[in-house]
């Protein structure tokens, strides 16, 4: 382990920058090589390399075996005077959490495109998820030395299918094998890698047979720049592509900022070209952290809304968005929103209220670590031995501020597990403790009845890995039952009830009556709104305030478990509007179960719904096998919702039920002689089919007779 301490950066020549890209498009390939281009690794090692190394940033064993990156690692970098800080995202769906945590604490992103496959559905997420967090990118088509790559199907994909203004500003030099450099279209130069690894930049005049079509794509490029920008539009219209340099440069930097376009850079990261380009790019468009506008909430005034600065001189705030279990304790990533933070400082977790003192400041290389003294505003650097969960704020203790909350999806799947031997279970549970420390979407539940252990997350995968790392990290056999998918209970309309609750032989009574309706939640927004609530509409005082509490109370608990299937009620409003005490036998026990019982039949006649997460799945296949997957995905209920064809693969969506999906895998591989691909990722919850309803309600009635029985 090194030890170096750093003075404070400077906010001005920093970027925080992040990649995302569908799985498998080259994330930690094109890392691996700039952390090499910018002098913090000696040597290259590929992915799923023979030289048994992997690269530096996929640091957990896992993660070199299957070659994917499951967790993100933070890492920085220095290029042309500049403090680049990168967080490497995980790829998969599954991991999406991670993904988000990124961006929240990014100013800017590298979007990773394959040249040869274009937008794929992992590649949709993300840039969705950039848009819900406003972060500008730089988009980067990678792999053009593969068979079938083409950088400008790639653009129209980015156009189309993700509605971004984008366009070149380099232009390929050869394609496949014969990949030879880029034309840098800002400059009008030709830029080719030489030397081993690429790290000898050698400019030239454009070659000729590509000049024509470089004049093409520079007024390309300023037509999609000349619509926001009257400066630009002036050259456009003149067709004057002798443009002086840094007015263009000044163009794309703010429009790319403003994210009303994307400069698209192109190359191959394995074959060594264009990623130095790619590099001056993120100095040159993205932002500094001086230029991205964060709002906290400031808890004393009522959480209103404040500007965070970055700037040195203010009070501390950071924010703690991703944990990590150490061989040194709990490892904490912090990004700071505003002041400065020195080792030995006490801050307040303004979540649990608690003091902490940071006695320890590193900076991450992947799994290696740099001690530092102090950190300034707009950086990101890790803390040791602090107790936190993820997403928690940190102040200084003259202010109380939170930032604002990271966006956690709802876990679509579930599994039974238990440690195969009684005297792991210790050890079973600190594991899980952990893994729920760390990941939001993962979430325990143990079932009172049965005493199993529930573990929910995001897909088949993510799930696995937990398994997986239980075994190894833990070293914890586990039984592990057959996955189960969320279903929801919803209703289609509204529905009244008028229930009395009266129970008066002998003992104490118990009187309450409720009258009201329920009705499904307006779902006219643009995100289902999956709330349940209770609105007290009661004139007068037939139902006592002191009342109403426990039939709100009552309400909520209803909704933990549908009538129907057991899983959680979603989108419902319970409305009291009316209702009736007896002056000594009513109580809050008599309201509560006069609301379980009111919610119950009005339910039934409410049009009840079961919903089932429904998957954006696409698969690739070689052409001739297009029938055969039509008909394997329709048989599992799905509904085609693009198709394509290109050099001889054949791709399609479809939106198909995850309770339709297990096994999939093993279908498609036959179906393809292996050479089928596909990926998946959560799309909402829709109506279970007609035909299925009856065998999820089968299922709940078996499972709760099994119970009974036992
Ligand atoms: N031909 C070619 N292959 C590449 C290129 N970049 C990456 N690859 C290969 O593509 C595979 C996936 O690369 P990774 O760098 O692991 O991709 P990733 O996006 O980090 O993957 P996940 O973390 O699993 O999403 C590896 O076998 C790489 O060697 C490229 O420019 N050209």
């Amino acid at each position: 382990m090194q030890s170096r301490a750093f003075s404070i950066a400077d906010p001005n020549i920093m970027r925080n920058i992040g990649i995302s890209a569908h799985i498998d498009s080259g994330k930690t390939t094109l890392t691996e090589r700039i952390l090499y281009y910018t002098g913090r690794i000696d040597e290259i090692h590929e992915v799923k390399g023979s030289d048994n190394v992997g690269a530096k940033m996929d640091s957990m064993e896992l993660e070199r075996e299957k070659g994917i990156t499951i967790k993100s690692a933070a890492t920085y970098c220095e290029w042309k005077d500049h403090h680049v800080n990168i967080i490497d995202t995980p790829g998969h769906v599954d991991f999406t959490v991670e993904v988000e945590r990124a961006l929240r604490v990014l100013d800017g992103a590298i979007l990773l495109v394959c040249g040869a496959s274009g937008v794929q559905p992992q590649t949709l997420t993300v840039d969705k998820q950039m848009k819900r967090y406003s972060v500008p990118r730089v988009i980067f088509i990678n792999k053009l030395d593969r068979m079938g790559a083409d950088p400008w199907f790639c653009i129209t994909s980015v156009k189309e299918r993700l509605g971004l203004n984008a366009a070149a500003v380099q232009v390929n030099i050869g394609i496949e094998n014969g990949l030879q450099g880029v034309v840098d279209l800002v400059k009008m130069k030709a830029l080719y890698f030489e030397g081993e690894n690429g790290d000898n930049i050698v400019e030239k005049e454009i070659p000729e047979d590509l000049v024509e079509m470089c004049k093409e794509k520079k007024l390309e490029l300023l037509a999609s720049l000349a619509d926001h920008d009257p400066e630009i539009e002036e050259y456009y219209l003149n067709e004057d592509i002798n443009i002086p340099i840094d007015v263009l440069k000044k163009s794309i930097r703010q429009l790319t900022i403003e994210q009303k376009f994307c400069p698209v850079y192109m190359g191959s990261a394995y074959k060594n070209k264009g990623v130095q380009p790619l590099l001056d790019g993120v100095i040159d468009y993205l932002p500094r952290p001086t230029e991205v506008k964060n709002y906290a909430f400031d808890i004393a005034k009522n959480n209103e809304k404040v500007m965070t600065e970055i700037d040195n001189k203010k009070p501390f705030v950071g924010l703690a968005f991703k944990l990590e279990e150490s061989q040194f304790g709990q490892l904490t990533y912090v990004r700071i929103y505003q002041g400065k933070l020195k080792k030995g400082a006490t801050l307040n977790n303004t979540a649990t209220k608690k003091k902490v003192k940071i006695s320890r400041m590193v900076r991450m290389h992947s799994n290696e670590m740099e001690d530092i003294n102090e950190a300034g505003a707009g950086d990101i650097f890790a803390i040791f031995g602090v107790d936190c969960a993820s997403g928690e704020t940190f102040c200084d203790q003259t202010i109380n501020w939170s930032m604002q909350s990271m966006h956690v999806p709802e876990p679509v799947m579930s599994l039974t597990i238990k440690p195969k031997k009684t005297d792991q279970l210790e050890l079973f549970l600190k594991a899980l403790n952990r893994f729920q420390r760390e990941d939001p979407t993962f979430v325990v539940k143990q079932n009172m009845e049965s005493e199993e252990i529930i573990i929910s997350g995001m897909g088949e995968l993510h799930l696995f890995i937990y398994c997986e790392r239980m075994k190894r990290e833990y070293d914890v056999d586990l039984i592990i039952g057959n996955p189960t998918v969320n279903y929801r209970e919803t209703i289609t309309h509204k529905a009244t009830f008028n229930f009395l609750h009266k129970k008066q032989s002998g003992g104490a009574g118990q009187y309450a009556k409720v009258i009201g309706y329920i009705e499904p939640k307006d779902q006219s927004g643009e995100e289902a709104d999956l709330s349940c609530q209770f609105m007290d509409k009661t004139e007068g005082q037939n139902i006592p305030n002191e009342y109403i509490p426990s039939i709100e109370k009552a309400f909520h608990e209803c909704t933990k478990k549908g009538p129907q299937t057991g899983y959680p009620v979603v989108g419902v409003n319970y409305v009291l509007t009316d209702g009736q005490t007896h002056p000594v036998d009513s109580s809050s026990l008599a309201f509560g179960l006069a609301t379980k019982y009111s919610f119950r039949e009005a339910f039934q006649k409410a049009g009840p719904q079961i919903l089932e997460p429904v998957m954006n799945v696409e698969v690739t296949v070689p052409s001739e096998c297009q029938g055969s997957i039509m008909g394997q995905l329709v048989r599992r209920r799905g509904t085609v919702t693009n198709t394509q064809t290109k050099t001889g693969l054949f791709i399609l969506n479809a939106d198909v039920p995850l309770a339709a999906m297990f096994g999939y895998a093993t279908e498609l591989r036959g179906a393809t002689q292996g050479l089928g691909e596909f990926s998946m990722e959560y799309k909402m919850h829709s109506p279970v089919g007609e035909f299925e309803v009856a065998d999820v309600i089968e299922a709940y009635k078996k499972k709760r007779a099994d119970k009974d029985e036992e």
